[in-house]
């Protein structure tokens, strides 16, 4: 079943250029869906009309059936119990000032999710490998990758059915990149997710589905495994050849 479908977008900022041209794909439930493209293909554009922080001037995108109304805050509302995002920077993503208790129940207090918060923080926490009592500390006490586990922990812990990832792993170390990769592929076997990224190598490592953009279009779009094997466009195999060396995952051929 789709969970969200992206209609003929078209996108322009201001009086500009389209930076969005005729975009359809579809997600369905349980999937995790790769967004690829190089910088200034349109990803972050796309994600921001997935957020529902701007609306399209052409087309649609429906969520579980129903389109997204931006301007509409009490669809909004609703919409940010279901969705949440991880964005790239795990620094400045995160308020110096505010113990890691304070920020990963923030979506709780903010969409009035009724319960005991401090203990679905701890969940959230503890299953993104992070003890317990690192809700009691601020986020400087806590390396780039520490950090960029307390932002998934607050992505999940209101429990949305889909989670974007804008850039998510890319302003972390190798190693440090490798072991996030790691958690969200765990974490991604129990909800729908859509990653956003410039790296091909994290897109095949963790989405069964891709889609590429290029200049604001779709240039192809399929089974992760089927494009990594035999790209039919040239500038999907200009991003393949770009790729140093393919991570091991579960759709390396
Ligand atoms: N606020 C804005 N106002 C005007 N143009 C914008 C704005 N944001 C982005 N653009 C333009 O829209 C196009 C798509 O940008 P976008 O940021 O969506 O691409 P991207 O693929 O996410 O790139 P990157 O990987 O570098 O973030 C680019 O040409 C960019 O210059």
């Amino acid at each position: 079943m789709t969970l969200m479908s992206v209609e003929n977008v078209g996108f322009a900022y201001g009086s500009g250029r389209r930076v969005l041209e005729d975009v359809s794909f579809a997600v369905p439930r349980g999937a995790n869906v790769g967004l690829v493209g190089e910088s200034g293909s349109g990803k972050s554009t796309l994600l921001r009309l997935m957020l529902g922080l701007d609306s399209p001037q052409q087309g649609q995108i429906l969520f579980d059936g129903a389109p997204l109304e931006a301007r509409d805050r009490t669809f909004i509302q609703g919409y940010r119990k279901r969705v949440q995002a991880v964005f790239q920077d795990p620094y400045s993503s995160l308020n110096p000032a505010h113990r890691i208790g304070r920020i990963v129940s923030e979506p709780l207090r903010s969409l009035k999710v009724p319960g005991d918060h401090r203990k679905m923080a701890e969940e959230a926490i503890t299953s993104v490998g992070l003890s317990a009592d690192t809700l009691d500390r601020f986020p400087h006490q806590f390396s780039g990758g520490q950090r960029q586990r307390i932002a998934i922990a607050r992505a999940i812990v209101a429990r949305p059915e889909l989670v974007l990832a804008d850039e998510a792993v890319s302003a972390l170390d190798l190693s440090t990149r490798v072991r996030v990769v790691d958690l969200f592929q765990e974490i991604s076997e129990r909800m729908t997710m859509i990653f956003v990224s410039h790296d091909m190598g994290v897109v095949a490592a963790l989405c069964d589905q891709m889609v590429v953009l290029d200049r604001g279009r779709i240039v192809e779009a399929g089974a992760t495994a089927e494009i990594l094997r035999n790209p039919q466009h040239a500038y999907t195999q200009s991003l393949l050849a770009s790729i140093p060396r393919m991570p091991e995952g579960p759709v390396t051929p």
